[in-house]
């Protein structure tokens, strides 16, 4: 019998296409070396174009999902992504709690607040919006907003690093123990800045953005990466950084699949389990 791995739990949406969403996320905690424990909140019907339409699971099978794996296999840390309605929202808030994870307790909680695909397609009715600043923000020990869901939730542009710093400290205000600005949309800069605080310590976290439009579960991947080092025992500066060199190399392994957008890749973590370039 061998070692039994840290465990990681992800509460999100299904991705058809297996880019984003819960398929990114247990890719990343296996490539990361955690095992992936799933509560899966709305399966999408997605592709590399786009966002066709989704379902939501109803609350009492959401709940009964973290209540069965917490209880039974226990997480060492937790992330959120899509989670559609405000009810699954309230649900997952009380469930994490229950389960003894978030900021207030000993199992980190990471909320990625997912509101919209990469093609703009929503994923979060908007009355939720609401419901992830009063009900997670105040639970999570990290979020991870891209630029557009910093505008949706403070209602600040930003453009350069100073405005991510603005805008770092407007979040926190919400109640999250940590907050990473990622800058992967500031498509005129010729680095990806993403930048973490906790309103003390600040870092700006830097790579070169590589020229290629396939970054579809870019933000899972990171997410899920840096719970995956939580999970592990990295405190959070240090899992960050890890999980921002994690995606850096997805991002440069990406690849084209379908018509539209193709998916970040883990596969580099394969060695010579990697795709044959000549089969
Ligand atoms: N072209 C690129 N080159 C290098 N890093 C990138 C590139 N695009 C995004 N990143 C990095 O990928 C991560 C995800 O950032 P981004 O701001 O795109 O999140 P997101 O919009 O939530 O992702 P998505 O919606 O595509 O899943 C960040 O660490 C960002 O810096
Ligand atoms: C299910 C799902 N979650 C998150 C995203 C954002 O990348 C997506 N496109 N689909």
């Amino acid at each position: 019998m061998s070692r039994t791995p840290r465990t990681a739990l992800t509460i999100a949406g299904s991705d058809s296409g297996g880019g984003a969403g819960i398929q990114a996320d247990l890719r990343t905690f296996f490539a990361c070396g955690v095992h992936g424990m799933t509560a899966i909140t709305a399966v999408t019907v997605q592709n590399s174009v786009g966002v066709h339409g989704f379902t939501e699971i109803p609350t009492d099978v959401v709940a009964a999902q973290i209540e069965a794996v917490t209880g039974d296999m226990g997480a060492d840390a937790a992330k959120t992504g899509m989670l559609a309605t405000a009810e699954i929202i309230t649900t997952v808030a009380s469930a994490v709690d229950k389960a003894g994870i978030g900021k207030r307790h000993d199992v980190p909680l990471v909320v990625d607040p997912v509101a919209a695909s990469m093609h703009g397609d929503p994923l979060l009715r908007e009355e939720a919006l609401e419901a992830i600043r009063t009900e997670l923000f105040p639970r999570a020990t990290l979020v991870t907003p891209n630029l557009d869901e910093v505008r949706l939730l403070t209602g600040l542009s930003v453009t350069d690093v100073t405005e991510q710093r603005k805008a770092a400290d407007a979040l926190l205000e919400l109640g999250p123990r940590w907050v990473l600005v990622k800058g992967g949309h500031m498509t005129d800069s010729p680095e990806c800045v993403d930048l973490l605080s906790d309103g003390t310590h600040v870092v700006e976290l830097t790579c070169p953005r590589h020229d290629t439009p396939h970054t579809h579960g870019g933000g899972d991947t990171l997410a899920s990466a840096i719970t995956a080092h939580l999970a592990k025992g990295f405190d959070m500066p240090d899992a960050v950084a890890a999980g921002k060199k994690f995606i850096e190399r997805c991002v440069i392994e990406s690849y084209p699949l379908g018509e539209g957008v193709g998916p970040v890749s883990p596969f580099w973590r394969l060695g010579s389990e990697l795709p044959d370039p000549t089969a």
